[in-house]
């Protein structure tokens, strides 16, 4: 289970998450993911600001990526203001050769796709637990609350295992940073991720599912502080 507050340090999350804060360069626009292992690159981005006068705008995916980039002193702007991005950085909770990936650990997917589908280049921090010959995590499913029982029936007609994700720390289900709810929904070996997210997409009450298919490469971060880098 990925320490998703980064409570306790991760060499390996910090490696990649470092890695890819020196890929940014002056006068970019970046998207800023959201999870463990992209919090390192915000605030490695945070410290190049602040000590080599660095000059980019980051868009946030979530409230969890605005507060860190807040705090560490990276400026923020819109997709609205800057509708297109130079890189985009962020986390998955698996990948596989093909650099399919699976996110949405944290619920959020929906403007991690929209922001990193904004961007020129997709870069995913990862640590050596994340790679899969085949994906087989459960896929999350952002999901409209009124489109609940036709998403979860439907996700059985597809042969999934569709479980509501409930709250941590509150009773109910989990909501997202735009109001929805999320279905995690188990498939076994995903051999056609292509095929199974035109499939999910069809149906209405999904807003987005968590397989992207648009990464471009991942960094691994290893314990010693070294990096791996996979490209197709
Ligand atoms: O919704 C959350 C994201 O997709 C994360 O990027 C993903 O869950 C990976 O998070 P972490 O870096 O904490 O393992």
């Amino acid at each position: 289970m990925t320490d998703r507050n980064q409570t306790k340090e991760s060499p390996e999350k910090k490696a990649a998450g470092l890695y890819a804060a020196s890929l940014v360069k002056d006068g970019d626009a970046v998207g800023l993911g959201t999870g463990s292992t992209v919090a390192y690159t915000i605030k490695e981005l945070g410290r190049r600001v602040r000590e080599e006068n660095l000059n980019i705008v980051g868009v946030v995916t979530s409230y969890q990526s605005e507060m860190i980039a807040i705090e560490a002193g990276v400026p923020l702007t819109s997709l609205a203001e800057t509708p297109k991005l130079d890189i985009a950085i962020d986390g998955a909770d698996q990948f596989d050769s093909n650099l399919f990936a699976i996110k949405g650990g944290g619920a959020a997917h929906t403007r991690e796709k929209i922001v990193s589908m904004s961007a020129d280049r997709f870069v995913v921090v990862s640590d050596p637990g994340k790679k899969s010959e085949i994906l087989t995590v459960a896929v999350p499913i952002e999901v409209m609350p009124f489109g609940r029982e036709l998403v979860t029936k439907s996700l059985k007609d597809l042969g999934g295992e569709p479980v509501l994700r409930a709250a941590a720390k509150k009773d109910g289900p989990v909501i997202t940073d735009n109001g929805n709810f999320v279905i995690d929904c188990t498939f076994g070996e995903i051999k056609t991720p292509q095929e199974l997210a035109a499939k999910i997409s069809q149906i209405p009450g999904v807003v987005e599912h968590g397989i992207f298919m648009n990464v471009d490469e991942v960094v691994i971060g290893k314990t010693d502080g070294t990096i791996e880098i996979i490209k197709l």
